[in-house]
């Protein structure tokens, strides 16, 4: 079966945005692993956007006392800068069960593309064996629709995460067959050459049923940015009710 790692990358964007420290990052990573999540995933980028150092180091805390993954996504090639140590050095410090090594910049919205293995093999083939030596699973961020996926497997990733994003845009326009397809076929291209497959980005309950259907042996997803979204909605109700509760007590 497909684990789900919940990314909470969004519950520390809501919290950044007052300073303090609500909503609690840990708190809810601990809500999602006790309804049944497998894991829990954070992507820290260079400017402390999103997850910042201290995050990682209480998840990885957390997920190790829950013997749950943890799996850390990041650009290996960033370099530090005050409060973010660089994605080998943290992951150094926390050991996570796995690394998604993910190619982009820091004046990137959000995660937007895969590594061309082609180019970026010789810088990757030592950071993945230092990944290695730190005990992590490594898996490499990648696009379905380009030539190569099997090359990750020569630079001794274990998985790749086929990035999602065009998947969801296609299921948006009601036009999943063709995207299907070649998610379909970079995964058996990938399994083929011995690697695991994960997937992630803008997955969806709405779009998330027709892909694990259509695309095979799917080991893992991870979801963030839809899935916290959604409990928002899934948590109003409650939620006003009990501050109507509160006032109505109170008068
Ligand atoms: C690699 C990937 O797709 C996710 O890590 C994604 O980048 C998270 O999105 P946000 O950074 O917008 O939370
Ligand atoms: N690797 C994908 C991820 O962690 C979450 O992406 P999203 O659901 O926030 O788009």
């Amino acid at each position: 079966m497909t684990v789900l790692s919940v990314n909470v990358n969004k519950i520390a964007v809501l919290r950044n945005s007052r300073g303090g420290g609500e909503p609690d990052v840990s708190r809810a990573a601990q809500a999602c692993l006790d309804a049944g999540a497998h894991g829990i995933t954070v992507h820290p980028r260079p400017d402390a956007r999103h997850i910042r150092d201290y995050d990682v180091y209480a998840l990885a805390e957390l997920t190790q006392a829950r013997a749950v993954e943890f799996n850390i996504e990041g650009n290996p090639f960033a370099p530090p800068r005050a409060g973010y140590p660089g994605l080998i050095e943290l992951c150094r410090r926390t050991r996570p069960a796995q690394v998604t090594l993910v190619p982009d910049g820091d004046d990137q919205l959000t995660s937007d593309h895969g590594f061309d293995f082609e180019r970026d093999a010789d810088a990757l083939r030592p950071l993945i064996a230092q990944l290695h030596e730190l005990d992590c699973r490594v898996s490499v961020f990648a696009d379905a629709d380009r030539e190569g996926i099997e090359r990750a497997a020569e630079l001794g990733a274990d998985r790749v995460e086929l990035y999602t994003g065009p998947y969801a845009d296609a299921f948006a326009q009601g036009d999943i067959d063709a995207a299907l397809h070649a998610f379909a076929t970079a995964a058996r291209r990938a399994q083929a050459a011995g690697l695991g497959v994960n997937a992630g980005h803008d997955l969806s309950q709405a779009n998330l049923g027709a892909f694990l259907h259509g695309v095979p042996n799917v080991l893992e997803v991870s979801i963030g940015h839809a899935l916290i979204g959604e409990a928002l909605y899934a948590g109003l109700d409650a939620t006003v009710r009990a501050y109507l509760d509160v006032i109505e007590k109170a008068g």
